[in-house]
């Protein structure tokens, strides 16, 4: 502003209205072309005049299928802000999932401050019109229709042109730092499955309390577990350096009830992300599969459990009662293999990054190993029955302690029988309320004590022997038939 003198900025001041009206009035008797110049000009004056930028953050990008992160991470930043300063509020997020948050309604303007720099941020509604024209271009398809959305805001930030390196860089870092760090904060996971009746994900609040510090396994590996998960959710670099697209697969496999479900709540809660639980018997088609996974969001995990049990990938399998059901509720399925690990590593799976890929089974043998070798599931892991160190986590969990004397019969007895850690969770529970200690860890050594017994007192060794004996024998069986 300084770089007028007074009187000619009144003369100029009072001059813009004229000139305003002049202009739009005369706009709709020129041509296309001149009228951009027109804008561009009118555009240069007002800059001039007022040396400020302007930055918008549109609650949708050039993206179909996807509210702009941006815009939500500062809607979430100016929350506060909002409650403190905007005449009108409105409510913005009233999901079941989510606590309510306000912020400011259309047409407000608040301010902030950021190390003595003062800037403002305003909240404005886009012309539906343009919005259904451009980028949402009107379609009967369903999943354009039902992405679609009536409206579109956006978030304009002003600020003086001198503080225009601090604001590009320092500040729009805090607001988008503190922004994550709020939305992080309030919002509860969520666990995506399809709905049967219209084919699109619908979701339920995810509230396991499942975590790697109550997850029972040999302290080594868990940690290398954890670190692989931290590693992978900081690598958004690292994976664009190497040409890679940002996901990762793990393979949880090992005897019922020992705790690969558990263990993919766990991640979740470790990470933060959601749970897309997928069950391929109810997915008609390829087509389907792929329309599913565009829609499923970055930081999420995608669960297929029992893959051995999902569709014929093996082409060995028998269906089983359940099976027979769903395919009679929804008709056959059609997805194949190559359709199956297209959604896993083909092209379309690069649309969204940070993604978890999880399949677990009780039969690693009987998968394709197509489906299953490294880089597409990366981290085989092998869940087995419970030792010793494991039944400590358990232990601590139950009872807060981490020794007792009858420890080493229940050591003793780990190292000779097979027991799941669902089973020994479910010894160490107390059966009354009034339940004490001791009558846990004595159940549990009954428990272990029988087992033995009924084992015919076989070591371990013995006992994988006759079960893949048994297993071999049973697939012999199934062939003939
Ligand atoms: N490693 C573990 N740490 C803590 N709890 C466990 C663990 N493994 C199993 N459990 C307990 O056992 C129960 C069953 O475990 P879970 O469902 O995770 O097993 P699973 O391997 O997924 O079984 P399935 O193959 O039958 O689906 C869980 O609810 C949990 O309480």
């Amino acid at each position: 502003m300084g770089k007028l003198g007074g009187e000619t900025l009144a003369t100029v001041g009072s001059s813009i209205p004229a000139l305003m009206f002049t202009c739009a009035t005369f706009k709709q008797f020129f041509p296309h072309t001149v009228k951009i110049k027109l804008e561009i000009w009118w555009d240069k004056l007002v800059h001039w005049l007022f040396p400020e930028v302007q930055i918008t953050f549109n609650e949708y990008g050039s993206s179909l299928y996807n509210r702009s992160v941006a815009y939500d991470t500062v809607e979430s930043y100016l929350c506060s802000k909002s409650v403190a300063q905007a005449a009108r509020l409105k409510a913005v997020s009233v999901k079941k999932d989510q606590p309510l948050v306000l912020a400011m309604d259309d047409y407000e303007e608040v301010h902030d401050e950021f190390q003595g720099i003062k800037v403002s941020w305003y909240r404005g509604k886009e012309s539906t019109d343009l919005l259904t024209n451009s980028i949402y271009p009107s379609q009967t398809n369903s999943i354009y229709s039902r992405q679609r959305a009536p409206e579109s805001r956006y978030y304009q930030l002003t600020f003086p042109e001198k503080h225009r390196e601090f604001v590009t860089g320092k500040y729009l870092k805090h607001v988008m730092q503190e922004g994550k760090a709020l939305k992080k904060g309030r919002r509860f996971r969520r666990l995506y499955m399809k709905n049967p009746s219209d084919g699109f994900w619908d979701y339920a609040i995810f509230q396991h309390p499942s975590t790697f510090d109550t997850y029972a396994m040999d302290a080594k590996r868990k940690k290398a577990i954890i670190n692989d998960l931290i590693t992978f959710s900081r690598a958004k670099d690292y994976y664009a350096k190497i040409g890679k697209v940002w996901k990762r697969g793990y393979l949880l496999y090992g005897p019922p009830g020992t705790g690969k479900s558990t263990m993919i709540a766990a991640m979740s809660n470790l990470l933060g992300y959601d749970i897309y639980d997928l069950e391929l018997t109810t997915i008609k088609d390829n087509a389907e599969l792929k329309t599913l996974l565009i829609n499923t969001k970055s930081k999420s995990i995608i669960v297929v459990e029992d893959i051995d049990c999902s569709l014929d990938f093996t082409g060995k399998r028998k269906e089983t009662d359940e099976e027979k059901k769903e395919k009679a509720n929804y008709g056959e399925s059609k997805v194949t293999l190559s359709g199956f690990l297209n959604f896993v590593d083909g092209i379309w799976s690069a649309c969204e990054g940070e993604r978890i890929f999880v399949f677990t089974t009780n039969h690693v043998e009987k998968l394709d190993p197509a489906l299953i070798r490294r880089g597409r599931m990366d981290m085989h892991i092998e869940l087995s029955y419970c030792c010793f160190e494991a039944f400590k986590v358990l232990a601590r969990n139950y009872w807060n302690i981490d020794s007792h004397p009858l420890f080493e019969k229940i050591k003793q007895l780990f190292s000779e029988v097979n027991m799941t850690p669902a089973d020994v969770a479910e010894n160490l529970m107390p059966k009354t309320l009034g339940g004490d200690v001791i009558t846990s860890l004595e159940t549990l050594i009954q428990a272990l004590e029988t087992v033995k017994e009924g084992a015919g007192a076989k070591t371990k060794e013995e006992a994988k022997v006759d079960a893949e004996e048994e297993e071999a024998k049973k697939e012999e069986e199934e062939e003939e038939v």
